[in-house]
């Protein structure tokens, strides 16, 4: 099952650049650990912000919550999931 996932990332301004640092490496390594099972197909940045697009491929709805709530950021993140359906014009 596919979901559009949009996340923001909001790190509060007064957060040391060393937990920073170690959050965003942490962040990286789980992700990129997704995008090699294929969970994570796609990320995009969006330009300008501290945003990004993605699309995830699994199971179902709490398997993408049990991903999400896992990312280091997530407790920093502002998420907006869509999910969805094939495209009855889709070839
Ligand atoms: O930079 C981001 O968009 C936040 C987050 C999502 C994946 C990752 O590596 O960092």
């Amino acid at each position: 099952m596919l979901f559009h996932v949009a996340m923001e990332v909001n790190l509060p301004p007064d957060m040391p650049k060393a937990e920073a640092d170690d959050i965003k490496a942490r962040e990286k390594a789980y992700a990129q650990a997704l995008m090699r099972t294929g969970k994570w197909p796609h990320i995009w940045r969006v330009a300008g912000r501290y945003a990004n697009i993605s699309v995830f491929d699994v199971a179902d709805a709490d398997e993408l919550h049990a991903l999400l709530s896992g990312l280091p950021l997530f407790p920093y993140m502002d998420i907006e999931v869509t999910a969805l359906a094939r495209h009855p014009s889709a070839i």
